[in-house]
């Protein structure tokens, strides 16, 4: 493992940011740790940087027990949200910061700029002035930046957090794409569960100071370890449910669940796509309260009697009118027990 935390703890004043936290990153990996806000994120990112002080547990890298390495010694890059560019120094400037720190002679530290430059999509770039530059392309000169030490981790905090959906969505793609092509191991803390998706080979959920999860997108995507972890991924169709063989009592009565579902008492999600919106008098009678234009579908929130609130996912062409009464039938294939 290049990075391993085991048993990290941060308190402050008496409550822990970080509470009996292991997380291991191995070479050439992306984590991407997601979580609402206060969850411990950046805690946890300062602590592998040696910004913040353990009150109990260890950060390894490579094996080797940080504790008493500080900061400017640890081979790790930090890129922190507001990218903190220098605006004195120009494009070139900025860049080469870290190698003139580590003493690296003027013409390597050029072609290493410029190498870097290439990389991030600003070729040619050295002489302009930070302050003319756009959003999305101070961004990638924060991200040369950190690249331009060669850490052994990246570590991104919000790395496209100021940047509008569009600009992300495709440097998310580059960045994945940049990582692969150097090897890089990112450790990347984002509280969007878009980037974080499309750039990890793993994710990770924090709550609390705590790890409610581990694992690649597609295992949190199709079965999120808990209730608390469903809805941080934006499912609300959360309800209690007891299994018997493949139906489960729930509020909205009794519904099919996959063959293997685990028996008893759970927690049941079941996603938008297996809301299905049936006429007349069948299935669940609900009040449509609701209609979100989704782009590819839309969302429709509907209300039944006495039950909890459902979310379906609709073709743009099937969408009920707010106000409408329609009956409302379960796929099994788009419902799990969680935990
Ligand atoms: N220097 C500090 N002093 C006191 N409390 C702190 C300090 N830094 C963080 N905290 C607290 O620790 C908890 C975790 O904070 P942290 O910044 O790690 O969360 P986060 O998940 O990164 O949140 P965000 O997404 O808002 O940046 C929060 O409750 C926060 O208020």
């Amino acid at each position: 493992m290049l990075l391993s935390l085991t048993g990290a703890h941060v308190r402050f004043g008496g409550r822990p940011a970080l509470d009996a936290v292991d997380l291991d990153v191995a070479e050439h990996e992306t984590v991407c740790v997601l979580g609402p806000s206060g969850s411990g994120k950046s805690t946890l990112l300062r602590a592998v940087a040696g910004l913040q002080p353990l009150d109990g547990g260890r950060v390894l890298l490579d094996g080797r027990d940080q504790a008493a390495v500080p900061a400017h010694r640890r081979e790790v890059g930090l890129m922190f949200q507001d990218h903190q560019l220098f605006p004195q120094h120009d494009v070139g400037g900025n860049v080469a910061f870290g190698p003139r720190m580590h003493g690296m002679p003027k013409h390597e530290r050029a072609a290493r700029v410029a190498e870097l430059l290439d990389l991030v999509g600003l070729p040619g770039a050295e002489r302009r002035a930070v302050a003319a530059l756009s959003g999305g392309e101070q961004q990638r000169v924060a991200l040369a930046r950190a690249l331009a030490a060669r850490p052994r981790l990246l570590m991104l905090d919000e790395p496209l957090g100021q940047l509008d959906r569009s600009l992300r969505e495709r440097l998310v793609v580059e960045l994945r794409e940049l990582f692969a092509r150097l090897g890089t191991t990112v450790l990347a803390v984002t509280h969007d569960q878009g980037e974080a998706f499309a750039l990890a080979d793993r994710v990770v959920v924090m709550r609390e100071g705590r790890i409610a999860q581990s694992g690649t997108p597609l295992e949190v995507w199709q079965r999120p370890a808990d209730a608390f972890v469903a809805r941080f991924l934006g499912f609300d169709n959360v309800v209690p449910a007891t299994v018997t063989g493949q139906a489960a009592d729930t509020p909205w009565g009794k519904l099919p669940v996959p063959e293997g579902s685990p028996q008893g008492p759970g927690t049941l999600l079941v996603r938008p796509a297996g809301v299905r919106l049936v006429t007349g008098a069948e299935g669940l009678p609900c009040t449509v309260t609701a209609r979100t234009f989704r782009g590819t579908h839309v969302s429709v929130h509907l209300r039944p009697e006495g039950a909890p609130r459902l979310e379906a996912a609709c073709a743009l062409r099937d969408a009920p009118e707010v106000g409408s009464e329609v009956g409302v039938a379960f796929d099994a294939a788009e419902t799990v027990l969680l935990g």
